[in-house]
């Protein structure tokens, strides 16, 4: 079982940044929550941390646990995705991973085609009594 970290990164307007998987990557032209695979060591708010800075160039700040689901893809990883939300700190995004980034309203997250592991994640956002 694979250990991945996925960031729900909100902007001071209470929107949260998605990224469609680029070609060439697995998933490829699904929409995502950025993160990546957990490293020997290093818990979910330090992965993410990492990962954003390597894959987007920017910083971010995880601080509330969200969930976790597992998810067998057909002929590929059993994965286990936990969420963790994060403030954006700074930095101009690069895309690296990703050929396209949005910052979108939770409520609008269901209009998208994501990976099928982030999907509960979507509808439990997109439901959350908040600010949007
Ligand atoms: N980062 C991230 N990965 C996700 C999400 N949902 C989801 O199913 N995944 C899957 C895709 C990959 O199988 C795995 C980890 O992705 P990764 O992008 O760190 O893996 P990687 O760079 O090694 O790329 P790859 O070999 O899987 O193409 O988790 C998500 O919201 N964020």
């Amino acid at each position: 079982m694979i250990q991945v970290a996925a960031a729900i990164i909100y902007n001071n307007e209470g929107r949260v940044l998605i990224a469609r998987r680029r070609e060439g990557k697995s998933q490829a032209g699904l929409w995502e929550f950025p993160g990546g695979k957990i490293e020997d060591g290093e818990d979910a708010g330090a992965c993410l941390r990492r990962e954003l800075i390597e894959e987007m160039g920017i910083d971010i700040m995880p601080y509330e646990y969200f969930g976790e689901n597992e998810h067998s893809y057909r002929g590929g990883p059993h994965i286990r995705l936990i969420a963790w939300k994060a403030e954006y700190c700074g930095g101009e995004i690069k895309l690296t991973d990703h050929d396209d980034c949005r910052w979108e309203s939770p409520g609008e997250l269901e209009r998208y085609l994501f990976a099928p592991a982030d999907i509960p994640f979507v509808r439990k956002l997109a439901h959350e009594p908040g600010v949007q």
